[in-house]
């Protein structure tokens, strides 16, 4: 499904420049969930960038089914953690929703139900009419999260979407993003800061070094459907959250 190989980014000039991605390979099955883990500055957003064709790469391939990413893929829709900077302000929040939609050659009555189906996902249906600045932050992210369903991505990409919202709504959104995931069969590339997290969603968690190189791949053989407390209280997640933490540090 994706396929990223000997993947670097460099910011500037071979020479002079800052490496953002070092030398990346990875693969995503399709339908897999993979989290990504690193510390602050060792190129995870970066990355995410070059995978979804808003920066080029310096070297390296990255496929998408099979089809070279030189620029935004048709299947691939992209989470950015602010939220308040994504939605635009002027517009409801259904024709936030609907509004890249027609960029994809949707009719009006396609583009219609798949917003009416995603805000529906998010559990948002009431809001449609409602302005972003009239809902919570939690809100947000789920508009921004209908947005990119409705789009009917094959890859969803999401750089630490959670990580502006309180602790009892970000696990409402983790769990929410599961369902959703198992609904809509999508591929998921999700970067966090939170190994718990990670570990809570993904089937596979990557770390990476700076400059963005992948030191550990851990398998989550956690049993699905996952629940915030017997899944987190296994002594599997334990062991996996004690593995990560020291693959981090060093
Ligand atoms: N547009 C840019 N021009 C030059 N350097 C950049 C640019 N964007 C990022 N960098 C540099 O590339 C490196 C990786 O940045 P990036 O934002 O990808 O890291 P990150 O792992 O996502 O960080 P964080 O977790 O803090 O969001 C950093 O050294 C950063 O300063």
């Amino acid at each position: 499904m994706l396929e990223v190989s000997h993947l670097r980014k460099v910011y500037g000039s071979e020479e002079t420049g800052n490496v953002a991605v070092g030398d990346l390979s990875f693969v995503v099955g399709e339908k897999e969930f993979v989290c990504i883990l690193g510390s602050s500055g060792c190129g995870k957003t970066t990355m995410l960038r070059c995978l979804s064709g808003l920066a080029p790469a310096t070297s390296g391939q990255i496929l998408v089914e099979g089809s070279p990413v030189d620029g935004p893929p048709e299947d691939l829709a992209y989470v950015f953690q602010d939220y308040s900077r994504s939605l635009l302000p002027w517009m409801t929040v259904e024709r936030n929703v609907s509004f890249p939609l027609r960029y994809k050659g949707m009719s009006k009555q396609e583009a219609k139900i798949a917003t009416a189906d995603a805000l529906d996902a998010v559990g948002l249906g009431d809001r449609t009419k409602a302005f972003p600045w009239q809902l919570s932050g939690g809100m947000q992210q789920r508009v921004a999260i209908a947005r990119a369903l409705a789009y009917r991505p094959r890859v969803l990409l999401m750089d630490e979407p959670f990580a502006s919202v309180d602790a009892q709504t970000r696990s409402d959104l983790e769990d929410l993003l599961l369902g959703i995931w198992e609904r809509y069969a999508v591929t998921i590339v999700f970067v966090t800061h939170d190994i718990d997290e990670a570990v809570y969603l993904a089937d596979r968690v990557l770390v990476l070094k700076a400059p963005a190189t992948v030191t550990t791949v851990a398998d989550v053989d956690l049993p699905r459907p996952r629940d915030q407390i017997t899944t987190k209280a296994l002594p599997e997640f334990a062991r996996l959250r004690s593995e990560l933490l020291s693959a981090l540090r060093h």
